[in-house]
């Protein structure tokens, strides 16, 4: 059990929106002031993954769950090698933690991080507010940071929204890695990480795959020296509509027929790839909850969701791209929204959540099945 070293008091802290509305609250984590896009993240559970998840980069995470941090931190669930939100929101922070796998409190690990969050406000009228106006820009300020209102509301409005953002590289490896396959190697996949959480090279070498995690800056000769199987695009933080060298990567994939998979990010990228656009959604889908349904089969999957942007493809029928005809094979039930993409007539499918992630718990891992057969297919 980890009594946690923050007490009740910690120090005043202000949470401010772009649009002028404030929430004062406490300190949570480290002191000082930070700046992101406000976005709300319904999981009740999973918060090492969602911290440690580099598609938060440059976000702030409000959780709707009031309670947070009750199992602690410990060395085994994060998803990369630091916290990659810009900050934390939290109603009520647990004051002891308490779990066998805990090592240490959230709070703890926050501050070692250096992350700036706050606590005790009404996160409920947060994300109500944020579901009414959409995801925007927001601070937070503690400490020394602290000023009158309208000074920190111009800090928070001169910094860059999210839109627009390229944020990949910021994220990605600089060099190249393999995960092994774990038992018998089947196959070699190149994986171009545009902001790979570590559950997805994980899924694939517990099916007998090679990965070869490679930068976001890769090109497609480096993405063939690998002589891969399947190519595979991650997950990644920012604007899709920036990702234009993925996406041209991608298309040199798609003429090759070559298998290939996309999660999150992946998915806008395979979009763009087949000339679809992409948009900015009010508010996004963060959580670990969100119904998706596989169109081929009618069954609803459970599924983790990190996203704020979504393809822009027809729902009603199968259109016909450059690289043959393509359809939309998931769909989100509580709006709608495109998750996920199928080729016809090459190997090539991706979602827009995320199957890595035990949300279901394990609903949507057939994809990296599927993925698979397609490799097998392939070889056939
Ligand atoms: N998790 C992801 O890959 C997110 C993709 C993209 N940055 C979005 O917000 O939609």
């Amino acid at each position: 059990m980890t009594i946690s070293t923050r007490g009740a008091a910690k120090a005043p802290a202000v949470l401010v929106l772009e649009d002028g509305r404030a929430f004062r609250g406490r300190a949570y984590g480290a002191v000082g002031e930070t700046f992101g896009e406000a976005v709300f993240s319904t999981g009740m559970t999973g918060y090492q993954e969602t911290l440690t998840d580099p598609s938060y980069h440059r976000q702030v995470v409000v959780m709707t769950a009031p309670h947070v941090g009750n199992t602690g931190v410990n060395d085994e669930d994060p998803e990369s090698k630091r916290i990659w939100v810009a900050g934390y929101v939290v109603r009520d922070p647990a004051r002891v933690s308490s779990n066998w796998r805990s090592q240490r409190s959230l709070d703890e690990e926050l501050v070692s991080q250096g992350v700036v969050g706050i606590c005790g406000i009404d996160t409920r009228a947060l994300t109500r507010h944020l579901r009414e106006r959409g995801a925007m820009r927001v601070g937070i300020f503690s400490g020394n940071a602290l000023a009158d209102d309208g000074t920190l509301l111009a800090k928070v409005r001169q910094t860059p929204e999210m839109t627009g953002a390229d944020l990949s590289a910021e994220v990605a490896t600089k060099e190249a890695y393999v995960v092994p396959a774990i038992g018998t190697k089947k196959f070699t996949v190149a994986a171009v990480d545009l902001g790979i959480k570590g559950m997805t090279p994980h899924r694939m070498a517990e099916r007998g795959i090679e990965v070869h995690v490679l930068p976001a800056t890769a090109t497609l000769e480096e993405v063939y020296a690998v002589k891969p199987d399947g190519v595979f695009f991650s997950n990644g933080p920012g604007d899709p509509s920036t990702a234009d060298h993925p996406v041209s990567v991608m298309q040199g994939v798609l003429e090759r027929k070559t298998p290939l998979f996309g999660i999150c990010f992946g998915n806008q990228i395979l979009g763009r790839a087949l000339g679809f656009g992409t948009y900015k959604l009010k508010y996004g889908h963060r959580g670990i909850n969100q119904p998706v349904q596989d169109r081929s089969t009618g069954k609803v999957e459970v599924t983790a969701h990190n996203h704020g942007f979504a393809v822009d493809a027809p729902l009603d029928k199968v259109s016909d791209t450059a690289y043959g005809r393509a359809e939309v094979s998931h769909v989100c039930l509580n709006d709608q929204v495109v998750e996920g993409l199928q080729l016809l007539d090459r190997p090539a499918f991706s979602v827009q959540y995320h199957p890595e992630a035990a949300a279901g718990p394990h609903d949507a891992a057939y994809l990296f099945d599927r993925f698979v057969s397609l490799m097998e297919g392939q070889r056939a």
